[in-house]
Parts: C-alpha cells; sequence; structure tokens
C-alpha cells in the first residue's frame, strides 16, 4: 500500500474550499505507486460527480515543484495526454497538504497493461506517445538536471561499492564512464525534456488504446534517446531480462514515424539502452541495500528487485541492441 500520508476529509476540504469543482463526496488512497501518496477524489457539482487525482509529494520539495506543474500544463497544451495541476480560483495549483506539495489533476481512466501481457502494438503506441512527447518538449523553457541523472549515479555507484561484489561495482563504474565518454564525444543526440520513468505501469490503456502517461516527477532535461531506452528496457524485456525483438522494432518504429533518428543516436543506442538498464539497476539497489528510504512514514515502502534490471543490463552488453 503506498498511501504515505494519510489525510482527513476535513483537511480534503478545506484545500477544495479554494477550487470552484465543487464539494467532496469520496476519496480513497490509491495503492500501486511507491514514490509518492495519491488518492482518487470524488467532487459533486450541481449533481454531478467527477473524479480528480490528489498527489501528495513525498520527496520533491517545494522548490522543485514549479518544473512538474508548469511542464503538465505545457505538455497538456499541446495536446500530449498526461496529467496537470488544476488551479485554484485564484490561479494557483500547487498547493499544501500536512506540510508537503501537493496538487489536484484530472483523472484518467483506462488501465496499465501487466507486463506479461504487453505486446508490439502497445509498444508501437508508446512509441509514438513519447517521441510526441519530446516534441512538445523540446523548447520547454525550463530545464531541469535529472536527480537521479549523471552527478547521482557517479556518486552513487563509488558510495556504495564496498557493499557489493568487485565485479558488480565495476560493472556499474564501467556503465558510469561509458556514459561519460559518450557525452565527451558530442554526438547529435537530440536533448529536451524527458518523461525519465515511462515504465508500463505509468500509461492507462482504454479498449487497447494508450489514454494517457502518468507520473512525470522523473522528468528532466536530458537526451530524448536515453528516455528511449528507458522505454525499451522494460516495456521489451522478457521475464528471463532478455531482449524481445519483435516488441523492441514495434516500438522504436513507432517513435520514428514521429521523430526521426539521427545517425549518432543509432551510434549511440546500444550504449544508452545500458545507461538505462544501470540507472534502474542502481535506484533499486540503493532502498535493497537498506541506504535511503528516509521520507517514508506510515507506509510500507515498496522495494523492487535490482537483479532484474543487472540481468537487463548483461542482456543488453551480450546482445547490444540495434537501432534500424
Ligand atoms: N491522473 C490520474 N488518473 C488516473 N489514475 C491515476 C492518475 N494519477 C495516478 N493514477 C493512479 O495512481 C497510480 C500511482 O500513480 P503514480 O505512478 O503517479 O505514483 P507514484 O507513487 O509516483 O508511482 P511510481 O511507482 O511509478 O513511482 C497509477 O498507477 C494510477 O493507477
Ligand atoms: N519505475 C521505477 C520505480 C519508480 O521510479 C522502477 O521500476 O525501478
Amino acid at each position: 500500500m503506498a498511501v504515505y500520508t494519510p489525510v482527513t476529509s476535513a483537511e480534503l476540504s478545506q484545500l477544495l474550499a479554494d477550487f470552484d469543482l465543487g464539494t467532496l463526496s469520496h476519496f480513497e488512497g490509491i495503492e500501486g505507486g511507491i514514490e509518492n501518496t495519491n488518492y482518487f477524489v470524488t467532487l459533486l457539482l450541481q449533481g454531478q460527480k467527477k473524479e480528480y487525482v490528489l498527489t501528495i509529494f513525498e520527496e520533491l520539495s517545494f522548490e522543485e515543484m514549479p518544473f512538474f506543474v508548469e511542464l503538465g500544463h505545457w505538455l497538456a497544451e499541446r495536446n500530449i495526454s498526461v496529467p496537470y495541476a488544476i488551479r485554484d480560483r485564484n490561479g494557483i495549483a500547487l498547493k499544501q497538504l500536512k506540510g508537503k506539495p501537493a496538487f489536484l489533476q484530472p483523472r484518467f481512466y483506462g488501465a496499465d497493461v501487466p507486463a506479461a501481457q504487453l505486446r508490439p502494438h502497445h509498444c508501437f503506441q508508446i512509441g509514438e506517445a513519447l517521441a510526441r512527447f519530446h516534441l512538445a518538449g523540446s523548447d520547454f523553457y525550463l530545464k531541469r538536471q535529472a536527480h537521479r541523472g549523471i552527478l547521482w549515479w557517479r556518486r552513487e555507484t563509488q558510495a556504495i561499492a564496498h557493499r557489493l561484489s568487485s565485479d558488480d561495482a565495476d560493472l556499474l563504474q564501467q556503465e558510469v564512464l561509458a556514459f561519460d565518454r559518450l557525452r565527451e564525444a558530442n554526438w547529435d543526440l537530440p536533448t529536451g525534456v524527458i518523461h525519465g520513468d515511462l515504465f508500463h505501469d505509468n500509461a492507462l490503456f482504454l479498449d487497447d488504446r494508450l489514454e494517457a502517461i502518468l507520473d512525470m516527477y522523473n522528468a528532466a532535461t536530458a537526451y530524448q534517446l536515453y528516455d528511449l531506452a528507458i522505454v525499451a528496457n522494460d516495456w521489451c524485456s522478457r521475464p528471463d531480462c532478455s531482449i524481445d525483438t519483435e516488441r523492441e522494432s514495434a516500438l522504436l518504429e513507432g517513435y520514428a514515424q514521429i521523430r526521426a533518428f539521427t545517425a549518432d543516436e543509432a551510434r549511440a543506442w546500444p550504449i544508452l539502452t545500458r545507461t538505462a538498464a544501470m540507472r534502474f539497476w542502481l535506484s533499486r539497489l540503493i532502498p535493497w541495500l537498506g541506504i535511503a528510504q528516509a521520507s517514508r512514514q506510515g507506509g510500507d515502502m515498496k522495494l523492487k528487485d535490482p537483479q532484474q534490471y543487472k540481468n537487463i543490463l548483461l542482456s543488453r552488453l551480450n546482445t547490444p541492441a540495434k537501432l534500424g
């Protein structure tokens, strides 16, 4: 259960008093997420019920929030189907609940597709949607360094090395260095706002059509192809962590029909699929080792399996990914 911050109906009603969306009819915690607390909130306005989602941010500070609030508005205004923070009657979208940043957003319908049911047509659609997201976000006026990006993985691989086998520590370090070399090469790798965590559980499908992309709180300014690599590793890997090339081809085809790849992106693809695997191996390892989970109170932190991402990395090393 991932409701880390409990709220009462009185607290919620107080927040809702700033909006003209109606009165509180019902609310319930959403199980499933691991980073933030989410509630489905049903409001009654002129006899009609309408549903929203309230997110309370467990890790992001108030200072970090404007990037995400603005990004949601920016993308939604460009017809990208993502949640955005609803402004109250004074134009304020970012709220405070229990001392934490919070906002209310429209509810989307549909469900994520379980990993075992992902097919090429899902991958094709998410590829198209990600390319549209990248194009819409390419001139977004705010920039953000990923909080689990290059500085973080350089620092953390050093910090945890003594807790790992020397083979694992070397493997992480090898991929950190491979990304450093890629950056130094100054290849033509389009940069812009990326989603940063577009796993299949962050996409809703309705009647087999992609309805919305959720959970943009790892968004940052980075290589667009790196974002696609994150998607490929999650959406296109089999239970044994090998890559399903049929799904991966569909993903790349869907993406490329919206935004064509550069020649340098084709060269960078095998490296970035490994970087993306290293990033999630590391972010899963840290809580697994019991190092960093200070901000969670009142709920159990759900741990994801680091070994899966180590195996995806090994799979990417054994069979380098190809673009085109
Ligand atoms: N706007 C929305 N409309 C419909 N459902 C939503 C919306 N926002 C969140 N949800 C539901 O809440 C779940 C958790 O949301 P989200 O992925 O943003 O949380 P999180 O804690 O940041 O998760 P993660 O584990 O991916 O980091 C989603 O999987 C989805 O079921
Ligand atoms: N998608 C991440 C967790 C949320 O950031 C993972 O599977 O490790």
